[in-house]
């Protein structure tokens, strides 16, 4: 007779922690992004987060939202970084977990490497032209949009 653990975490709940605590790498003041990719067998592939490209230092490079020199020009997004790190071969069929909704060259992005699948918690700028282009070309292309149910488990790291 089984006497496992009956209180260890989902699939979900694992891969979009590993999502969430890659995000927490970010330096973006404002919105710290999280993915991680996963194969139809269950293992993580690849993880990224929002932040400048390399050589781009982080404390001379901005961080600012508006002006001529803002953050937007510079942030590579984390699901670009992602499908980036990525060095393992192809991206086929697997399913990216991610913090925030993907914008639209990050939709380009998943459905050109052929990422199948994209669960997302917070969809804050659902209501953007980008945003609203996004779902509009990764449902056109059959892309599986699935919103990660919050399970309100809580867990502890001591790092
Ligand atoms: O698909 C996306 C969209 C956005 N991001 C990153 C890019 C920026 O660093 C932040 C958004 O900053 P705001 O101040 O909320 O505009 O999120 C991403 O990684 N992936
Ligand atoms: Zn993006």
């Amino acid at each position: 007779m089984s006497t496992k653990r009956q209180d260890y975490i989902s699939w979900d709940e694992y891969f979009m922690g590993v999502a969430m605590l890659s995000g927490m790498r970010s330096k973006d003041p404002n919105t710290q992004v999280g993915a991680c990719i996963v194969s139809d067998k269950h293992k993580i592939l690849s993880m990224g987060y929002n932040g400048f490209p390399t050589g781009c230092s982080d404390d001379d490079f901005p961080w600012v939202r508006e002006g001529d020199d803002n953050k937007y020009f510079y942030s590579t997004h984390s699901e670009l970084n992602a499908i980036l790190n990525y060095r393992g071969g192809s991206l086929e069929g697997s399913t990216i977990y991610v913090t925030l909704f993907p914008c639209n060259e990050c939709a380009k992005a998943i459905i050109q490497c052929g990422i199948r699948e994209v669960v997302y918690d917070s969809d804050k700028y659902a209501s953007t032209p980008g945003v609203i282009a996004s779902k509009k070309m990764l449902r056109a292309a059959g892309v599986t949009l699935r919103h990660y149910e919050h399970t309100n488990r809580e867990v502890k790291l001591s790092l």
